[in-house]
């Protein structure tokens, strides 16, 4: 891992514990900031309600008003999800109603993208609708930095990810698909994202969940993004967010256990599809990486830095708490064409 992302590590990596409501609300006071939260939606009316209810409940009070918008951006719902969003206590607005004269596509960054025409706090905070066991320090403990740091931009939440499908009134059968299994979700940061930006973007190996989710930004930056329509949103806003504000306005906040529903292979396949394009997009645009290729590691064939390490991570147990880095090599060299190998050719030959 970089020394530059040890250092980030030991600033920007925080628990949502680290800041008090009583102190987000006073820095928010001090400051005059505003808050707006989006939930994007596509047919999630088993879990909207509730995410709704929780975030009003705790952060939308007289004595804690923390978040002073809650919008559920419905992506072209075809259950109850809008209803129900609006039975909780949420403003829904759907995509088809922003912006007309750009008819909307398909896609989960589309909506966030649309969400910023419709929301006008100066801090937007992210949260998907399909989290079970949702707690309102998803939101709390991601805004938190953004109201006390001002040069903090940028805030990821990172947590544990068990593998459990848990939908509404299911009782997972053992061993089933549906039901807990070993190992951690976050497959596609497992397998596509984490490897990508280790190798592409080695300052930003120090986030835990890169494509989570739950991430809050001032609307500054947001602004300044282009928004991938799809799934490579979380990887776009990332990596672009990085080349523009430095990876010191970025931070990220521990917030415990996510649970949300898990799509199949074939789905997540088509997100990793979507991830890799928006990385690729970005690789054939930042040649300017490949100038620092003296500091970081060879120059890869598109002329892009390539960094021949990857750090996972992993909960460390006991009461230590947060997230211990793991850094493995990752080889890169090639062997030439065998033709290129004399004996091979003598042999060949004989
Ligand atoms: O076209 C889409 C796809 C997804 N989503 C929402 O984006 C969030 C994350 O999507 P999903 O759960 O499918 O991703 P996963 O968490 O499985 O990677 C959820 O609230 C979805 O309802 C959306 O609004 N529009
Ligand atoms: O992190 C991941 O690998 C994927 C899939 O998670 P699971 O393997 O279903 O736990 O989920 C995330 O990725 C999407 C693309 O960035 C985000 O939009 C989702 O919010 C996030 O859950």
């Amino acid at each position: 891992m970089l020394e530059e992302v040890e250092r980030w590590l030991a600033r920007r990596s925080w628990s949502a514990a680290d800041r008090t409501l009583d102190q987000l609300l006073a820095a928010k006071a001090a400051r005059g900031s505003t808050v707006s939260v989006v939930l994007p939606a596509l047919n999630e009316e088993g879990t909207v309600g509730e995410i709704v209810s929780e975030i009003r409940r705790a952060l939308m009070t007289r004595t804690a008003p923390l978040v002073d918008e809650l919008v559920v951006l419905d992506s072209g719902s075809t259950d109850r999800t809008a209803q129900v969003a609006a039975a909780a206590g949420a403003r829904v607005v759907h995509r088809d109603a922003i912006l007309p004269r750009l008819p909307a596509v398909p896609g989960k960054g589309e909506v966030l993208w649309r969400s910023l025409l419709v929301t006008s706090g100066d801090v937007v905070c992210f949260v998907d609708a399909d989290l079970r066991e949702f707690s309102a320090d998803f939101v709390s403990g991601t805004v938190g930095p953004l109201l006390t740091d001002p040069e903090v931009h940028f805030v990821k939440a990172m947590y544990d990810r068990p593998l459990r499908n848990v939908t509404e009134g299911s009782t997972p059968a053992a061993g089933s698909s549906a039901g807990s299994s070993a190992g951690q979700g976050g497959r596609v940061t497992e397998l596509v994202a984490r490897p990508l930006l280790n190798l592409h973007w080695p300052r930003l190996a120090g986030f835990v969940q890169p494509l989570g989710g739950e991430y809050a930004a001032r609307r500054a930056l947001l602004e300044r993004l282009p928004f991938p329509v799809g799934y490579g949103v979380e990887l776009g806003l990332l990596v672009d967010a990085l080349h523009t504000v430095g990876l010191d306005a970025l931070a990220q906040v521990d917030v415990g256990v996510r649970l949300h529903r898990h799509q199949d292979d074939a789905a997540l396949g088509r997100m990793a599809a979507a991830i890799y394009r928006t990385a690729q997009l970005r690789l054939s645009r930042g040649r300017a990486a490949a100038g620092q290729a003296g500091q970081l590691g060879q120059v890869g064939q598109l002329g892009q830095l390539v960094r021949p390490r990857l750090t996972q991570f992993e909960r460390r147990e006991g009461g230590e708490g947060g997230f211990a880095p793991r850094t493995y090599a990752v080889d890169t060299e090639e062997r030439p064409p065998m033709r290129e190998i004399a004996e091979y050719t003598a042999g060949r030959a004989a």
